[in-house]
């Protein structure tokens, strides 16, 4: 094998599932972040393990057609998009491959069918929701996004994926926090009391929601502090900020959410409208960050279901598929493991006047294993990136569905999970992805599976 200069001319062969530049030296595999496949570059390394390398990219020597100037100036530094530096048509292009790449070689299914990638209707400002990192770095308080790799906070004036309205409120609350007493978390001293400022707003009637998550309970002065900015924020009524809410999560982690909500000022959820359907969450709730795409995930969920009486849909949040299918089938079992969605869900089902839903809420693993029976013609699944439990899927294997929708946000898992289901009997139609998250490496897709 070559050496290891400083730096390296690479030339790009492929994409892992990151969206990284894939190069070999001699068989040794380098990948690349932010380069594009047919480009030669100039590259340093930043770590090199016994079967890979990462390096940086230094300079680009032979640059693709697909490359255009990211729009974002934090792109370089900031951790949270990936590829802004290739042209919206190329991106498309790239998410296609990367479930091809995924559903072949990692899940080895045997023969599948790939739909060209759905476009998102919007491709910037599409974003609901934002979770910033308040962090005490350097001396001072600090609030944005993590720093690529690292847990340095870039301070933004403007995320361009981010709907108008959330960069509004970042920058009020940035202002408002930075300038009281109140403490930011330091992760060095493992003291300080915000840790995260998340905001979340709806399309349709242009409200917010922002929640401040501490790392511990509040002392009554802090409470108060905070309570008093909080109706400030929200009386003074600037932004259609309509509550804010305050979470505590002692626990740290990645999950964002601790146990405890409580309602610092105004209201404590949203509206958002889906087609038909008018649906209401809370800041803690999942609800699907792209709404005008996910309305189109709804509507292939909805053609695949046609024709089923009974459907059992696990993972069902606060209900956004679930009202599609509950309005073209006789009678569908949601299973939910999130309890304030489980009650969002409720809610929602009311309001719409679904009342042919079953509300389960638990663990799909267990509840499956412990209070559902069969007699389903369909399954809806719709899990986190960690993909399904494989009692679920070994439970999918003893009732027999006729169909399985499998709505996935990470194609390595999907492509895992569907290979057990194959060797349970069943056989993929088809493969739809979407674009939910523009600008960046991640891809929805929606998998139809039949009894074979
Ligand atoms: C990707 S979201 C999908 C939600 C919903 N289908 C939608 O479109 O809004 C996954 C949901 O599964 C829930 N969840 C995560 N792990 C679970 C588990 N083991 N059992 C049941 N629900 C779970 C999460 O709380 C979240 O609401």
């Amino acid at each position: 094998m070559s050496s290891f200069d400083d730096k390296v001319a690479l030339t790009i062969e492929g994409m892992d599932s990151k969206a990284r530049g894939i190069a070999r030296m001699d068989g040794y595999v380098v990948f690349v972040p932010g380069a594009l496949v047919g480009e030669t570059v100039m590259a340093k390394f930043v770590e090199r393990r016994k079967h890979y390398g990462i390096a940086v990219i230094e300079s680009i020597l032979k640059s693709s057609d697909y490359r255009v100037p990211p729009k974002c100036k934090y792109y370089e530094a900031c951790g949270g998009c990936d590829l802004q530096h290739a042209s919206y048509d190329h991106q498309l292009h790239i998410k296609n491959e990367l479930v091809v790449e995924a559903i072949g070689r990692i899940g080895k299914w045997p023969d599948f069918d790939v739909e060209p990638t759905l476009p998102s209707p919007q491709v910037w400002r599409y974003r609901n929701k934002a979770i910033f990192q308040a962090r005490y770095q350097g001396g001072r308080k600090k609030l944005g996004y993590f720093a690529k790799g690292t847990h340095e906070v870039v301070e933004i004036d403007d995320c361009p994926i981010l709907d108008p309205l959330l960069n509004d409120i970042y920058r009020l609350a940035k202002c408002a926090i930075e300038d009281s007493d109140i403490t930011f978390y330091d992760e060095h001293r493992g003291k300080g009391l915000v840790r995260n400022v998340v905001v979340r707003s709806s399309l349709s009637n242009q409200k917010a929601l922002m929640a401040l998550v501490l790392s511990r309970k509040p002392y009554p002065t802090e409470l108060n502090g905070l309570k008093r900015i909080s109706a400030q924020l929200v009386d003074d009524k600037p932004f259609n900020l309509q509550g804010i809410l305050l979470n505590i999560n002692a626990s740290g982690g990645n999950f964002v959410w601790g146990p405890s909500t409580l309602l610092l000022a105004g209201d404590d959820s949203l509206e958002e409208r889906l087609g038909a359907f008018e649906l209401c969450y809370g800041i803690t709730d999942f609800f699907q960050v792209n709404v005008p795409q996910a309305c189109n995930i709804c509507k292939i969920v909805s053609e695949h279901a046609a024709g089923s009486g009974r459907i059992l849909e696990l993972y069902s949040g606060v209900g956004t598929i679930t009202c599609f299918l509950a309005s073209m089938c006789r009678h569908v079992v949601a299973v939910e493991e999130w309890r304030p969605a489980c009650k969002s869900l409720s809610h929602n089902m009311a309001k719409n006047g679904l009342s042919n839903v079953t509300i389960l809420c638990g663990k799909a693993e267990e509840v499956v294993t412990q209070k559902v029976k069969d007699g389903f013609d369909t399954v809806v699944l719709d899990p986190p990136r960690t993909g399904c439990h494989g009692d679920v899927l070994d439970f999918i294997g003893k009732i027999e569905p006729n169909k399985i929708i499998y709505v996935s946000c990470n194609p390595v898992t999907l492509a895992r999970d569907g290979k057990i289901l194959i060797e349970l009997g069943y056989k993929p139609v088809g493969i739809s992805p979407l674009d939910m998250f523009p600008q960046t490496s991640h891809v929805e897709c929606v998998a139809l599976m039949a009894r074979a």
